[in-house]
């Protein structure tokens, strides 16, 4: 076994592909998609073509033969709730991510892709730590209105992967260690792990801080008036929500650094909506510290955001009465794919099948 890997992660407008030797990046390459190419396709898995082809050509253009692959890693989707883990694309899984089980993501593409590359080559294909990955208590499933469930969508794979590396630098297994993970990207999910697990999060597209992006929480009684005022249509308002919200909605841009330009030139209003973010993200890791009884071995910060010095002292000044931050700036999903399927291939981690860890 060479240990040659093809990590593929399908995001709304690129494709970011890998090549790792074991768990060694060898070349990774970001192709980025024409919006209205891609506007073209009604339903993400329409796209399914259009994205592999342009991968093949990638590796062909490389000299790489997929022959020589020993696996394909894929971003796996919005499947159905499950825990986390490394797991083989089944039949079953490449249904439920074609109809998009729990709603349309363009990473429910990678499982999808990886499969149809495998086959050719008659090997593996694997997804690791989607975002539906769901290791909530069942106290942490209740609202507060019957009909409605607090559901677990949750950047897990760099949460996972981030946790995974404190650990080892603590000398414990992940399963020995309390963290709150605060991921700080486009949108913002903020976890608090009890004994490595993902046992509560606030879901990033609807509550918790406000993101770059993203509303988070917001006054539920006024955003039902807004949704009943005839000013927006389900799907428009569901875009407002998650797309032209938090820093967009209030300041027009979605670059925390273009925003800490404004705040350094004096903009009042910039540094009041940035802090308001920082202040809301410092709240969230403070409620998520009751979870673990105060019991926090680390708070990790990471995501772009991250890199903000200004966002990582407003947020360590607030909370470093819980436990000591360790940031880790931005996110290396392909790597915590690759890291995730070379586990399996060295038999260190078993890959776990869907139809036997979800409710069918
Ligand atoms: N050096 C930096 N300093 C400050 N902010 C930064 C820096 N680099 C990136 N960011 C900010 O991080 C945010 C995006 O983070 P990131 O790239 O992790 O998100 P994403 O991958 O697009 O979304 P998600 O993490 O939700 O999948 C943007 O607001 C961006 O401006
Ligand atoms: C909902 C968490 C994952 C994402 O925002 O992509």
């Amino acid at each position: 076994m060479r240990g040659l890997i093809l990590a593929i992660n399908p995001g709304s407008t690129s494709t970011k592909i890998a090549v790792f030797q074991k768990d060694v990046k060898v070349k990774q390459t970001n192709i980025t998609h024409d919006a209205t190419e891609l506007a073209k396709y009604e339903k993400i898995a329409d796209q399914f073509d259009f994205r592999k082809k342009q991968i093949l050509e990638y590796l062909k253009k490389e000299g790489i033969k997929i022959e020589d692959f020993d696996c394909i890693v894929g971003r796996g989707g919005l499947l159905r709730p499950m825990p986390s883990g490394t797991y083989k694309v089944t039949d079953k899984m490449i249904e439920d991510l074609k109809i998009g089980f729990q709603g349309e993501h363009a990473s429910n593409l990678g499982g999808i892709i990886a499969k149809s590359i495998a086959n050719e080559i008659g090997k593996e294909a694997y997804i690791v730590d989607p975002v539906a990955v769901d290791e909530f208590e069942d106290i942490a499933r209740i609202s507060g209105i019957p009909e409605i469930k607090r559901r677990s969508l949750v950047h897990a794979l760099n949460i996972k992967a981030v946790s995974r590396r404190v650990a080892k630098d603590l000398g414990k297994s992940l399963n020995d260690c309390n963290f709150i993970v605060a991921h700080l990207g486009g949108g913002i999910s903020v976890a608090p792990l009890k004994k490595g697990k993902i046992v509560d999060v606030n879901n990033a597209n609807e509550s918790g801080p406000f993101s770059p992006e993203r509303c988070g929480q917001v006054p539920v009684g006024d955003l039902v008036k807004l949704a009943f005022s005839g000013k927006y249509t389900q799907k428009e308002l569901k875009k407002k929500m998650v797309g032209q919200a938090g820093l967009v909605g209030y300041l027009g841009t979605n670059d925390a650094r273009v925003v800490e330009e404004m705040i350094k030139n004096g903009d009042k209003k910039a540094k009041l909506i940035f802090e308001a973010m920082c202040y809301q993200i410092g709240k969230e890791i403070g409620a998520a510290s009751t979870v673990l009884f105060g019991n926090v071995d680390k708070i990790i910060l990471t995501g772009g955001l991250a890199y903000s010095q200004r966002l990582v002292e407003y947020i360590t000044d607030m909370v470093k009465f819980i436990a000591d931050v360790v940031v880790i700036p931005g996110e290396d999903e392909m790597q915590a794919l690759a890291e995730g399927a070379y586990r399996v291939l060295i038999g260190e981690e078993m890959a776990k099948i869907y139809e036997e860890e979800v409710k069918i």
